[in-house]
Protein backbone atom coordinates (compact mmCIF):
# COMPACT_ATOMS: atom_id res chain seq x y z
CA UNK A 1 0.00 0.00 0.00
CA UNK A 2 1.24 3.59 -0.88
CA UNK A 3 1.51 6.55 1.64
CA UNK A 4 -1.46 7.76 -0.25
CA UNK A 5 -3.34 4.86 0.93
CA UNK A 6 -3.62 3.62 -3.22
CA UNK A 7 -2.53 0.19 -3.78
CA UNK A 8 0.73 -0.96 -4.89
CA UNK A 9 0.39 -4.08 -7.49
CA UNK A 10 3.57 -5.56 -9.04
CA UNK A 11 4.01 -6.27 -13.00
CA UNK A 12 4.41 -9.63 -12.36
CA UNK A 13 0.30 -9.74 -11.05
CA UNK A 14 -0.63 -7.30 -14.09
CA UNK A 15 0.65 -9.75 -15.77
CA UNK A 16 -1.67 -12.32 -14.95
CA UNK A 17 -3.80 -10.49 -16.21
CA UNK A 18 -4.33 -11.07 -19.79
CA UNK A 19 -6.76 -12.57 -21.24
CA UNK A 20 -10.07 -10.89 -22.59
CA UNK A 21 -11.80 -12.80 -19.43
CA UNK A 22 -9.23 -11.01 -17.35
CA UNK A 23 -7.80 -7.47 -18.99
CA UNK A 24 -5.59 -5.12 -16.76
CA UNK A 25 -3.53 -2.64 -18.15
CA UNK A 26 -1.04 -0.08 -17.22
CA UNK A 27 -1.44 3.70 -18.42
CA UNK A 28 0.57 6.52 -16.91
CA UNK A 29 2.00 3.71 -14.16
CA UNK A 30 -1.63 3.11 -13.21
CA UNK A 31 -3.20 -0.18 -13.28
CA UNK A 32 -6.65 -0.24 -14.78
CA UNK A 33 -9.08 -3.04 -15.38
CA UNK A 34 -10.67 -2.92 -18.79
CA UNK A 35 -12.16 -6.23 -19.15
CA UNK A 36 -15.75 -5.10 -19.31
CA UNK A 37 -14.32 -2.19 -21.24
CA UNK A 38 -13.39 -4.09 -24.22
CA UNK A 39 -16.19 -4.28 -26.35
CA UNK A 40 -17.18 -0.69 -25.27
CA UNK A 41 -13.58 0.96 -26.43
CA UNK A 42 -14.31 2.75 -29.83
CA UNK A 43 -10.85 1.44 -31.14
CA UNK A 44 -11.71 -1.90 -31.18
CA UNK A 45 -11.21 -4.59 -28.18
CA UNK A 46 -7.66 -6.42 -30.30
CA UNK A 47 -5.93 -3.19 -29.52
CA UNK A 48 -6.10 -2.99 -25.80
CA UNK A 49 -6.28 -6.87 -26.08
CA UNK A 50 -2.43 -6.34 -27.61
CA UNK A 51 -0.92 -4.81 -24.15
CA UNK A 52 -3.17 -6.91 -21.81
CA UNK A 53 -1.48 -7.66 -18.63
CA UNK A 54 1.32 -4.68 -20.13
CA UNK A 55 1.82 -1.10 -19.69
CA UNK A 56 -0.01 0.64 -22.70
CA UNK A 57 0.83 3.96 -22.08
CA UNK A 58 2.93 4.67 -25.45
CA UNK A 59 0.11 3.36 -27.56
CA UNK A 60 -2.41 5.42 -25.23
CA UNK A 61 -1.26 8.77 -25.25
CA UNK A 62 -1.17 9.60 -28.91
CA UNK A 63 -4.53 9.29 -29.49
CA UNK A 64 -6.37 10.26 -26.37
CA UNK A 65 -6.44 13.02 -24.13
CA UNK A 66 -4.77 12.01 -20.87
CA UNK A 67 -8.13 12.29 -19.12
CA UNK A 68 -9.90 9.49 -21.10
CA UNK A 69 -8.96 6.72 -19.18
CA UNK A 70 -9.87 8.31 -15.95
CA UNK A 71 -13.10 10.05 -16.93
CA UNK A 72 -14.78 7.23 -18.91
CA UNK A 73 -13.84 4.07 -16.47
CA UNK A 74 -15.90 3.59 -13.07
CA UNK A 75 -13.90 4.42 -9.98
CA UNK A 76 -13.88 0.79 -8.95
CA UNK A 77 -11.71 -0.47 -12.49
CA UNK A 78 -9.38 2.01 -10.76
CA UNK A 79 -6.76 -0.82 -9.31
CA UNK A 80 -3.93 1.05 -7.94
CA UNK A 81 -0.39 1.87 -8.70
CA UNK A 82 1.87 -0.26 -10.09
CA UNK A 83 5.33 -1.19 -8.69
CA UNK A 84 7.61 0.87 -11.56
CA UNK A 85 10.90 -1.66 -10.49
CA UNK A 86 8.98 -4.17 -11.65
CA UNK A 87 7.40 -3.62 -14.61
CA UNK A 88 10.01 -4.89 -17.49
CA UNK A 89 10.48 -2.15 -20.82
CA UNK A 90 9.51 -2.22 -24.23
CA UNK A 91 11.92 -2.90 -26.27
CA UNK A 92 12.69 -0.36 -28.68
CA UNK A 93 13.47 -1.06 -32.79
CA UNK A 94 14.21 1.50 -35.24
CA UNK A 95 13.30 0.06 -38.17
CA UNK A 96 15.63 1.30 -41.82
CA UNK A 97 12.44 2.97 -42.84
CA UNK A 98 12.31 5.08 -39.86
CA UNK A 99 15.96 5.61 -39.95
CA UNK A 100 15.70 6.65 -43.70
CA UNK A 101 12.92 8.94 -42.56
CA UNK A 102 14.61 10.46 -39.90
CA UNK A 103 17.65 11.32 -42.26
CA UNK A 104 15.46 13.30 -44.32
CA UNK A 105 13.76 15.50 -41.22
CA UNK A 106 17.82 16.41 -40.88
CA UNK A 107 17.68 17.33 -43.96
CA UNK A 108 14.66 19.62 -44.41
CA UNK A 109 15.22 23.06 -46.50
CA UNK A 110 15.13 26.05 -43.15
CA UNK A 111 11.99 27.69 -43.06
CA UNK A 112 13.33 31.01 -44.94
CA UNK A 113 13.05 28.88 -48.34
CA UNK A 114 9.66 27.99 -47.80
CA UNK A 115 7.92 30.59 -49.93
CA UNK A 116 4.25 29.18 -49.86
CA UNK A 117 1.89 26.59 -48.11
CA UNK A 118 2.15 24.57 -51.11
CA UNK A 119 5.40 24.58 -49.86
CA UNK A 120 4.61 22.90 -46.50
CA UNK A 121 2.91 19.71 -48.21
CA UNK A 122 5.82 19.19 -49.93
CA UNK A 123 7.89 18.65 -47.16
CA UNK A 124 5.73 17.18 -45.02
CA UNK A 125 5.20 14.43 -47.58
CA UNK A 126 8.88 13.30 -47.09
CA UNK A 127 9.16 13.84 -43.23
CA UNK A 128 5.86 12.74 -41.57
CA UNK A 129 5.48 8.85 -40.90
CA UNK A 130 4.21 7.80 -44.08
CA UNK A 131 0.95 7.09 -42.31
CA UNK A 132 0.24 9.84 -40.16
CA UNK A 133 0.32 11.68 -44.03
CA UNK A 134 -1.82 9.29 -45.60
CA UNK A 135 -4.34 10.22 -42.89
CA UNK A 136 -3.79 13.76 -43.58
CA UNK A 137 -3.53 14.39 -47.23
CA UNK A 138 -6.07 11.86 -48.43
CA UNK A 139 -9.40 12.32 -49.50
CA UNK A 140 -12.49 10.31 -49.90
CA UNK A 141 -12.93 7.56 -52.72
CA UNK A 142 -11.51 8.31 -55.70
CA UNK A 143 -10.02 11.93 -54.67
CA UNK A 144 -12.15 13.53 -57.29
CA UNK A 145 -13.34 16.29 -55.01
CA UNK A 146 -10.03 16.76 -53.43
CA UNK A 147 -8.94 17.47 -57.14
CA UNK A 148 -11.65 19.52 -57.95
CA UNK A 149 -11.48 21.90 -54.67
CA UNK A 150 -7.85 22.51 -54.77
CA UNK A 151 -8.46 23.64 -58.14
CA UNK A 152 -11.41 26.05 -57.50
CA UNK A 153 -9.36 27.01 -54.35
CA UNK A 154 -7.40 28.30 -57.19
CA UNK A 155 -8.11 30.74 -59.38
CA UNK A 156 -9.19 27.82 -62.43
CA UNK A 157 -12.24 28.82 -61.96
CA UNK A 158 -12.12 32.11 -60.32
CA UNK A 159 -10.25 35.32 -61.94
CA UNK A 160 -9.45 37.44 -58.47
CA UNK A 161 -8.51 41.02 -59.68
CA UNK A 162 -9.03 42.47 -56.00
CA UNK A 163 -8.75 41.35 -52.23
CA UNK A 164 -7.99 40.31 -47.38
CA UNK A 165 -8.81 39.03 -43.96
CA UNK A 166 -9.15 35.70 -41.19
CA UNK A 167 -8.69 32.19 -41.10
CA UNK A 168 -9.86 29.22 -39.42
CA UNK A 169 -7.98 26.36 -37.74
CA UNK A 170 -9.33 22.99 -37.18
CA UNK A 171 -7.95 19.54 -37.64
CA UNK A 172 -8.19 16.59 -34.66
CA UNK A 173 -6.07 13.76 -34.26
CA UNK A 174 -3.45 16.92 -34.46
CA UNK A 175 -0.45 14.59 -32.24
CA UNK A 176 -0.22 12.25 -34.98
CA UNK A 177 2.13 14.85 -36.76
CA UNK A 178 3.50 16.54 -33.92
CA UNK A 179 3.69 15.33 -30.32
CA UNK A 180 2.40 18.74 -28.80
CA UNK A 181 -0.61 18.49 -31.61
CA UNK A 182 -3.44 21.17 -31.25
CA UNK A 183 -1.65 22.98 -29.10
CA UNK A 184 0.64 24.32 -31.34
CA UNK A 185 -2.15 26.08 -33.64
CA UNK A 186 -3.90 27.73 -30.36
CA UNK A 187 -0.23 29.05 -29.54
CA UNK A 188 -0.07 30.28 -33.35
CA UNK A 189 -3.63 31.61 -33.49
CA UNK A 190 -3.40 33.20 -30.35
CA UNK A 191 -0.36 35.27 -31.14
CA UNK A 192 -1.65 35.67 -35.29
CA UNK A 193 -5.14 36.96 -33.95
CA UNK A 194 -6.93 34.35 -36.22
CA UNK A 195 -9.74 32.22 -34.82
CA UNK A 196 -9.16 28.37 -34.38
CA UNK A 197 -12.11 25.96 -34.53
CA UNK A 198 -11.36 23.36 -31.94
CA UNK A 199 -12.18 19.22 -33.11
CA UNK A 200 -14.55 16.92 -30.87
CA UNK A 201 -11.74 14.47 -31.59
CA UNK A 202 -8.79 16.22 -30.77
CA UNK A 203 -5.71 14.58 -29.45
CA UNK A 204 -5.23 16.79 -26.73
CA UNK A 205 -8.26 17.43 -24.25
CA UNK A 206 -10.63 20.30 -24.69
CA UNK A 207 -9.77 21.95 -21.55
CA UNK A 208 -6.05 22.03 -21.96
CA UNK A 209 -6.59 23.97 -25.45
CA UNK A 210 -8.76 26.18 -24.21
CA UNK A 211 -5.79 26.33 -21.45
CA UNK A 212 -3.48 26.96 -23.99
CA UNK A 213 -5.20 30.08 -25.54
CA UNK A 214 -4.26 33.76 -24.62
CA UNK A 215 -6.90 36.26 -22.84
CA UNK A 216 -9.57 37.13 -25.16
CA UNK A 217 -8.34 34.62 -27.66
CA UNK A 218 -11.46 33.57 -29.81
CA UNK A 219 -11.86 29.93 -29.86
CA UNK A 220 -14.82 28.05 -32.24
CA UNK A 221 -16.77 24.36 -31.04
CA UNK A 222 -16.97 21.79 -34.14
CA UNK A 223 -19.30 19.40 -32.91
CA UNK A 224 -19.42 15.55 -34.21
CA UNK A 225 -23.13 14.44 -32.51
CA UNK A 226 -23.06 12.07 -30.13
CA UNK A 227 -26.08 9.56 -30.14
CA UNK A 228 -25.88 10.11 -26.39
CA UNK A 229 -27.39 13.29 -26.09
CA UNK A 230 -27.19 13.67 -22.54
CA UNK A 231 -22.82 13.45 -23.47
CA UNK A 232 -23.67 16.16 -26.49
CA UNK A 233 -24.71 18.65 -23.95
CA UNK A 234 -22.63 17.61 -21.20
CA UNK A 235 -20.01 18.75 -23.62
CA UNK A 236 -21.79 21.90 -25.21
CA UNK A 237 -22.68 23.76 -22.05
CA UNK A 238 -19.53 22.93 -20.93
CA UNK A 239 -17.68 24.48 -24.24
CA UNK A 240 -19.76 27.76 -23.35
CA UNK A 241 -19.13 27.74 -20.24
CA UNK A 242 -15.99 28.04 -21.04
CA UNK A 243 -16.04 30.81 -23.47
CA UNK A 244 -16.43 28.94 -26.71
CA UNK A 245 -18.12 31.85 -29.07
CA UNK A 246 -19.48 29.60 -32.07
CA UNK A 247 -21.07 25.63 -31.89
CA UNK A 248 -20.40 24.70 -35.65
CA UNK A 249 -21.99 21.23 -35.97
CA UNK A 250 -20.57 18.87 -38.23
CA UNK A 251 -23.67 17.31 -40.78
CA UNK A 252 -21.51 16.04 -43.82
CA UNK A 253 -20.07 12.86 -41.28
CA UNK A 254 -23.33 10.86 -40.78
CA UNK A 255 -20.54 7.98 -41.75
CA UNK A 256 -16.93 8.74 -42.39
CA UNK A 257 -16.14 8.72 -46.26
CA UNK A 258 -13.96 5.63 -47.47
CA UNK A 259 -10.01 7.09 -47.55
CA UNK A 260 -9.06 4.60 -50.25
CA UNK A 261 -5.65 5.56 -50.31
CA UNK A 262 -5.25 5.30 -46.20
CA UNK A 263 -7.06 1.67 -46.49
CA UNK A 264 -4.75 0.78 -48.90
CA UNK A 265 -1.49 1.55 -46.57
CA UNK A 266 -2.58 0.71 -43.61
CA UNK A 267 -4.77 -1.11 -41.00
CA UNK A 268 -6.10 1.39 -38.02
CA UNK A 269 -3.62 0.01 -35.19
CA UNK A 270 -0.36 1.06 -37.49
CA UNK A 271 -2.00 4.45 -38.10
CA UNK A 272 -1.86 5.37 -34.66
CA UNK A 273 1.24 3.49 -33.65
CA UNK A 274 3.48 5.06 -36.58
CA UNK A 275 1.82 8.41 -35.64
CA UNK A 276 3.45 8.29 -32.20
CA UNK A 277 6.78 8.61 -33.69
CA UNK A 278 8.69 11.62 -33.40
CA UNK A 279 8.76 13.81 -36.56
CA UNK A 280 11.39 16.41 -35.14
CA UNK A 281 14.53 15.00 -33.56
CA UNK A 282 13.87 15.86 -29.45
CA UNK A 283 10.40 15.72 -29.64
CA UNK A 284 10.17 12.06 -28.50
CA UNK A 285 13.47 10.01 -27.20
CA UNK A 286 12.24 6.64 -28.58
CA UNK A 287 10.50 5.29 -31.45
CA UNK A 288 8.17 2.17 -30.70
CA UNK A 289 8.51 -0.95 -32.39
CA UNK A 290 5.12 -3.39 -32.72
CA UNK A 291 4.96 -5.24 -29.78
CA UNK A 292 3.54 -9.40 -31.39
CA UNK A 293 2.06 -9.72 -28.06
CA UNK A 294 -0.80 -12.87 -27.36
CA UNK A 295 -3.96 -11.58 -28.29
CA UNK A 296 -7.12 -13.39 -27.68
CA UNK A 297 -9.25 -12.65 -30.69
CA UNK A 298 -12.88 -12.47 -30.90
CA UNK A 299 -14.19 -10.13 -33.07
CA UNK A 300 -17.72 -11.10 -32.81
CA UNK A 301 -17.90 -9.03 -29.78
CA UNK A 302 -16.83 -5.59 -30.80
CA UNK A 303 -19.38 -3.39 -31.21
CA UNK A 304 -17.43 -1.20 -33.82
CA UNK A 305 -16.42 -2.65 -37.11
CA UNK A 306 -12.60 -2.66 -37.22
CA UNK A 307 -12.42 -3.72 -40.69
CA UNK A 308 -12.45 -0.65 -42.56
CA UNK A 309 -9.18 1.82 -41.09
CA UNK A 310 -9.13 4.25 -39.33
CA UNK A 311 -11.53 6.73 -41.08
CA UNK A 312 -14.43 4.36 -40.39
CA UNK A 313 -13.69 3.43 -36.93
CA UNK A 314 -14.33 6.64 -35.74
CA UNK A 315 -17.57 7.27 -37.30
CA UNK A 316 -18.87 4.94 -34.09
CA UNK A 317 -19.27 8.22 -32.39
CA UNK A 318 -21.21 9.97 -34.62
CA UNK A 319 -24.83 9.88 -34.95
CA UNK A 320 -26.31 9.23 -38.23
CA UNK A 321 -29.43 10.46 -37.46
CA UNK A 322 -28.89 13.68 -36.78
CA UNK A 323 -31.48 15.88 -38.32
CA UNK A 324 -33.59 19.49 -38.86
CA UNK A 325 -36.02 18.20 -35.99
CA UNK A 326 -33.05 18.34 -33.77
CA UNK A 327 -32.29 21.95 -34.31
CA UNK A 328 -34.80 23.29 -30.99
CA UNK A 329 -32.73 20.87 -28.86
CA UNK A 330 -29.56 22.31 -29.30
CA UNK A 331 -31.11 26.27 -29.16
CA UNK A 332 -32.38 25.10 -25.82
CA UNK A 333 -29.44 24.03 -24.56
CA UNK A 334 -27.02 26.94 -25.34
CA UNK A 335 -27.06 30.13 -26.40
CA UNK A 336 -23.98 29.96 -28.37
CA UNK A 337 -24.74 31.31 -32.44
CA UNK A 338 -25.30 27.74 -34.23
CA UNK A 339 -23.34 27.11 -37.17
CA UNK A 340 -24.10 23.58 -39.53
CA UNK A 341 -20.85 22.48 -41.22
CA UNK A 342 -20.97 21.04 -44.04
CA UNK A 343 -23.89 22.13 -46.51
CA UNK A 344 -24.27 21.34 -49.93
CA UNK A 345 -26.64 23.27 -51.33
CA UNK A 346 -28.80 26.60 -51.11
CA UNK A 347 -31.89 24.75 -49.87
CA UNK A 348 -30.02 24.07 -47.19
CA UNK A 349 -28.81 27.07 -46.80
CA UNK A 350 -32.33 28.45 -46.72
CA UNK A 351 -33.67 26.46 -44.48
CA UNK A 352 -30.70 27.30 -41.85
CA UNK A 353 -31.45 30.62 -41.67
CA UNK A 354 -35.25 30.18 -41.16
CA UNK A 355 -34.69 27.84 -38.40
CA UNK A 356 -32.88 30.76 -36.99
CA UNK A 357 -29.35 29.69 -37.42
CA UNK A 358 -25.96 31.51 -37.31
CA UNK A 359 -24.64 30.76 -40.40
CA UNK A 360 -23.64 27.97 -42.39
CA UNK A 361 -20.31 26.57 -43.43
CA UNK A 362 -19.94 25.67 -47.14
CA UNK A 363 -18.18 22.36 -47.51
CA UNK A 364 -17.17 18.78 -48.33
CA UNK A 365 -15.28 18.80 -45.68
CA UNK A 366 -11.67 19.14 -47.29
CA UNK A 367 -12.89 16.49 -49.90
CA UNK A 368 -13.24 14.06 -47.54
CA UNK A 369 -16.69 12.41 -47.82
CA UNK A 370 -18.70 12.20 -50.87
CA UNK A 371 -16.90 11.85 -53.84
CA UNK A 372 -17.75 14.65 -56.67
CA UNK A 373 -19.83 16.75 -54.01
CA UNK A 374 -19.03 20.62 -54.74
CA UNK A 375 -16.35 22.79 -53.17
CA UNK A 376 -17.69 25.39 -51.21
CA UNK A 377 -16.78 28.69 -53.40
CA UNK A 378 -19.01 27.24 -56.15
CA UNK A 379 -21.74 26.57 -53.48
CA UNK A 380 -21.11 29.81 -51.96
CA UNK A 381 -21.86 32.01 -55.81
CA UNK A 382 -24.86 30.13 -55.70
CA UNK A 383 -26.01 30.40 -51.75
CA UNK A 384 -25.93 34.39 -51.71
CA UNK A 385 -27.50 34.29 -55.46
CA UNK A 386 -30.72 32.18 -54.03
CA UNK A 387 -31.15 33.75 -50.34
CA UNK A 388 -30.73 37.24 -51.90
CA UNK A 389 -33.80 36.42 -53.92
CA UNK A 390 -36.10 34.68 -51.28
CA UNK A 391 -34.83 36.60 -47.98
CA UNK A 392 -33.33 39.63 -49.37
CA UNK A 393 -30.39 38.98 -48.12
CA UNK A 394 -27.08 40.31 -48.86
CA UNK A 395 -23.13 39.18 -47.90
CA UNK A 396 -21.27 39.60 -45.75
CA UNK A 397 -24.39 39.10 -43.30
CA UNK A 398 -24.37 39.57 -39.29
CA UNK A 399 -27.13 38.00 -38.74
CA UNK A 400 -26.32 35.13 -40.88
CA UNK A 401 -22.83 33.92 -42.03
CA UNK A 402 -21.93 32.12 -44.40
CA UNK A 403 -17.97 30.18 -44.27
CA UNK A 404 -16.37 27.99 -46.68
CA UNK A 405 -13.62 25.57 -46.46
CA UNK A 406 -11.65 23.37 -48.98
CA UNK A 407 -8.35 23.84 -50.83
CA UNK A 408 -7.52 27.43 -49.33
CA UNK A 409 -3.87 28.14 -49.44
CA UNK A 410 -3.20 31.54 -50.09
CA UNK A 411 -4.16 35.03 -49.20
CA UNK A 412 -5.82 35.74 -52.93
CA UNK A 413 -7.67 32.36 -52.26
CA UNK A 414 -9.61 34.09 -49.24
CA UNK A 415 -10.05 37.26 -50.69
CA UNK A 416 -11.90 35.31 -53.62
CA UNK A 417 -14.48 33.54 -50.96
CA UNK A 418 -14.59 37.30 -49.01
CA UNK A 419 -15.38 39.03 -52.41
CA UNK A 420 -18.33 36.71 -52.87
CA UNK A 421 -19.92 37.02 -49.76
CA UNK A 422 -18.24 34.73 -47.35
CA UNK A 423 -17.14 36.36 -44.06
CA UNK A 424 -14.30 33.88 -43.41
CA UNK A 425 -12.79 30.73 -44.70
CA UNK A 426 -11.72 28.01 -42.38
CA UNK A 427 -8.21 26.47 -43.65
CA UNK A 428 -7.03 22.77 -42.72
CA UNK A 429 -4.08 20.81 -44.25
CA UNK A 430 -1.89 23.83 -44.74
CA UNK A 431 -1.57 24.45 -40.80
CA UNK A 432 -1.66 20.38 -40.18
CA UNK A 433 1.54 19.82 -42.76
CA UNK A 434 3.45 23.38 -41.10
CA UNK A 435 4.08 22.19 -37.54
CA UNK A 436 4.07 18.13 -38.76
CA UNK A 437 6.99 19.23 -40.68
CA UNK A 438 8.40 22.12 -38.88
CA UNK A 439 6.46 22.35 -35.48
CA UNK A 440 5.69 25.49 -33.64
CA UNK A 441 8.06 27.84 -35.96
CA UNK A 442 6.11 26.56 -39.01
CA UNK A 443 2.82 27.22 -37.73
CA UNK A 444 4.27 30.60 -36.96
CA UNK A 445 5.20 30.82 -40.73
CA UNK A 446 2.73 29.69 -42.83
CA UNK A 447 0.59 32.04 -40.92
CA UNK A 448 3.11 34.86 -41.48
CA UNK A 449 3.35 33.99 -45.13
CA UNK A 450 -0.22 34.30 -45.51
CA UNK A 451 -0.32 37.88 -43.66
CA UNK A 452 2.15 38.76 -45.65
CA UNK A 453 0.33 37.55 -48.91
CA UNK A 454 -2.97 39.60 -47.64
CA UNK A 455 -0.88 42.60 -47.25
CA UNK A 456 0.52 42.54 -50.82
CA UNK A 457 -3.00 41.55 -52.34
CA UNK A 458 -4.68 43.95 -50.95
CA UNK A 459 -2.60 46.62 -52.01
CA UNK A 460 -2.47 45.37 -55.31
CA UNK A 461 -5.92 45.10 -55.89
CA UNK A 462 -6.28 48.33 -54.32
CA UNK A 463 -8.66 47.40 -51.55
CA UNK A 464 -8.27 49.54 -48.61
CA UNK A 465 -10.21 47.32 -46.09
CA UNK A 466 -12.54 44.42 -46.85
CA UNK A 467 -15.56 46.23 -47.63
CA UNK A 468 -13.76 47.42 -50.36
CA UNK A 469 -13.46 43.44 -51.39
CA UNK A 470 -16.58 43.04 -53.47
CA UNK A 471 -18.40 40.78 -56.02
CA UNK A 472 -17.28 42.91 -59.29
CA UNK A 473 -13.70 42.01 -58.90
CA UNK A 474 -14.33 38.20 -59.30
CA UNK A 475 -15.41 36.53 -62.48
CA UNK A 476 -17.30 33.47 -61.05
CA UNK A 477 -18.90 32.90 -64.57
CA UNK A 478 -16.99 29.51 -64.70
CA UNK A 479 -17.76 28.14 -62.02
CA UNK A 480 -20.00 26.00 -61.77
CA UNK A 481 -19.39 24.68 -65.58
CA UNK A 482 -16.18 23.55 -64.25
CA UNK A 483 -14.14 24.35 -67.45
CA UNK A 484 -12.23 27.05 -67.82
CA UNK A 485 -9.06 27.18 -69.72
CA UNK A 486 -6.33 28.25 -67.42
CA UNK A 487 -2.52 26.90 -67.12
CA UNK A 488 -2.41 24.45 -65.00
CA UNK A 489 -1.10 24.80 -61.30
CA UNK A 490 2.14 22.91 -61.35
CA UNK A 491 2.78 23.42 -57.39
CA UNK A 492 -0.59 21.88 -56.68
CA UNK A 493 0.18 19.17 -59.38
CA UNK A 494 3.53 17.92 -58.34
CA UNK A 495 2.43 17.26 -54.76
CA UNK A 496 -0.42 15.45 -55.86
CA UNK A 497 0.22 11.27 -55.65
CA UNK A 498 -2.19 9.53 -57.92
CA UNK A 499 -4.21 6.36 -56.69
CA UNK A 500 -2.26 3.01 -57.32
CA UNK A 501 -4.12 -0.05 -58.74
CA UNK A 502 -3.70 -3.03 -56.46
CA UNK A 503 -0.52 -4.29 -56.21
CA UNK A 504 0.66 -7.77 -56.62
CA UNK A 505 2.99 -9.48 -53.59
CA UNK A 506 6.59 -10.01 -54.25
CA UNK A 507 6.61 -13.19 -55.97
CA UNK A 508 10.06 -15.13 -55.01
CA UNK A 509 12.14 -16.42 -57.60
CA UNK A 510 12.06 -19.64 -58.36
CA UNK A 511 15.05 -21.76 -57.76
C1 LIG B 1 -10.71 3.58 -20.70
C2 LIG B 1 -9.76 3.75 -21.54
C3 LIG B 1 -9.92 4.21 -22.96
C4 LIG B 1 -10.85 5.05 -23.49
C5 LIG B 1 -11.97 5.77 -22.78
C6 LIG B 1 -10.60 5.11 -24.88
C7 LIG B 1 -11.31 5.87 -25.77
C8 LIG B 1 -11.09 5.90 -27.12
C9 LIG B 1 -11.83 6.68 -28.04
C10 LIG B 1 -12.94 7.64 -27.66
C11 LIG B 1 -11.35 6.43 -29.27
C12 LIG B 1 -11.84 6.93 -30.63
C13 LIG B 1 -11.75 8.35 -30.93
C14 LIG B 1 -10.41 8.97 -31.11
O1 LIG B 1 -9.61 8.47 -31.90
O2 LIG B 1 -10.17 10.01 -30.46
C15 LIG B 1 -10.27 5.51 -29.11
C16 LIG B 1 -9.52 5.08 -30.15
C17 LIG B 1 -8.41 4.30 -29.98
N1 LIG B 1 -7.92 3.78 -28.82
FE1 LIG B 1 -8.72 4.02 -26.99
N2 LIG B 1 -9.53 4.34 -25.18
C18 LIG B 1 -9.09 3.77 -24.02
C19 LIG B 1 -8.04 2.94 -23.87
C20 LIG B 1 -7.17 2.60 -24.85
C21 LIG B 1 -5.96 1.86 -24.67
C22 LIG B 1 -5.47 1.37 -23.33
C23 LIG B 1 -5.37 1.73 -25.89
C24 LIG B 1 -4.10 1.09 -26.29
C25 LIG B 1 -3.70 -0.05 -25.85
C26 LIG B 1 -6.21 2.37 -26.85
C27 LIG B 1 -5.96 2.44 -28.20
C28 LIG B 1 -6.78 3.07 -29.11
C29 LIG B 1 -6.54 3.14 -30.53
C30 LIG B 1 -5.38 2.51 -31.30
C31 LIG B 1 -7.57 3.92 -31.06
C32 LIG B 1 -7.68 4.39 -32.51
C33 LIG B 1 -8.61 3.82 -33.33
C34 LIG B 1 -9.96 4.49 -33.54
O3 LIG B 1 -10.10 5.70 -33.73
O4 LIG B 1 -10.95 3.79 -33.56
N3 LIG B 1 -7.31 2.90 -26.19
N4 LIG B 1 -10.14 5.19 -27.81
C1 LIG C 1 -7.03 15.08 -41.26
C2 LIG C 1 -8.36 15.76 -41.34
C3 LIG C 1 -9.30 15.53 -40.35
C4 LIG C 1 -10.54 16.17 -40.38
N1 LIG C 1 -11.44 15.94 -39.37
C5 LIG C 1 -12.59 16.62 -39.33
C6 LIG C 1 -13.47 16.46 -38.22
O1 LIG C 1 -13.19 15.71 -37.28
N2 LIG C 1 -14.64 17.16 -38.22
C7 LIG C 1 -14.97 18.01 -39.25
O2 LIG C 1 -16.02 18.64 -39.21
N3 LIG C 1 -14.13 18.20 -40.30
C8 LIG C 1 -12.96 17.51 -40.36
N4 LIG C 1 -12.10 17.70 -41.43
C9 LIG C 1 -12.46 18.65 -42.49
C10 LIG C 1 -11.95 20.05 -42.13
O3 LIG C 1 -12.67 20.58 -41.05
C11 LIG C 1 -12.12 21.02 -43.29
O4 LIG C 1 -13.46 20.99 -43.73
C12 LIG C 1 -11.19 20.70 -44.46
O5 LIG C 1 -9.97 20.17 -43.99
C13 LIG C 1 -10.88 21.93 -45.26
O6 LIG C 1 -10.11 21.60 -46.36
P1 LIG C 1 -8.52 21.83 -46.46
O7 LIG C 1 -7.89 20.78 -45.62
O8 LIG C 1 -8.27 21.65 -47.90
O9 LIG C 1 -8.21 23.22 -45.99
C14 LIG C 1 -10.85 17.06 -41.43
C15 LIG C 1 -9.91 17.30 -42.44
C16 LIG C 1 -8.67 16.65 -42.41
C17 LIG C 1 -7.68 16.94 -43.50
Amino acid sequence: MAASGERVISGKEVAQHNTRESCWIIVHGKVYDVTEFLPEHPGGSKIILKYAGKDATAEYDPIHPPNAITTNLPPEKHLGRVDPATVSKVEVKITDEEKARLERVKNRPPLSEILNLHDFEAIARVVMPEKAWAYYRFGGDREFCVMLLTSTGQRKFLDCQQACQFTSLRLPLGNMGHPDGELNLTRAAGKHNVIQMIPTLASCSFDEIIDAALPGQHQLLQLYVNKDRAITKRFVQHAEKRGIKGLFITVDAPQLGRREKVGGISDLCDLWCRSAHPVLPGYADEVRSEDPAEVTENKQQDKVDRSQGAARAISSFIDPGLDWKDIPWFQSITKMPLILKGVQSWEDALQAYDCGLAGVVLSNHGGRQLDFSRSGIEILAEVTRELKARRGLTFPNKRFQLFVDGGVRRANDVLKAVALGATAVGIGRPFLYAFSSYGPEGVDHALQILHEEFEMNMRLLGARSLKEVVPEMVDASALSSHIVAVPGDRLYESNYESMQHAQMRDVKAKM
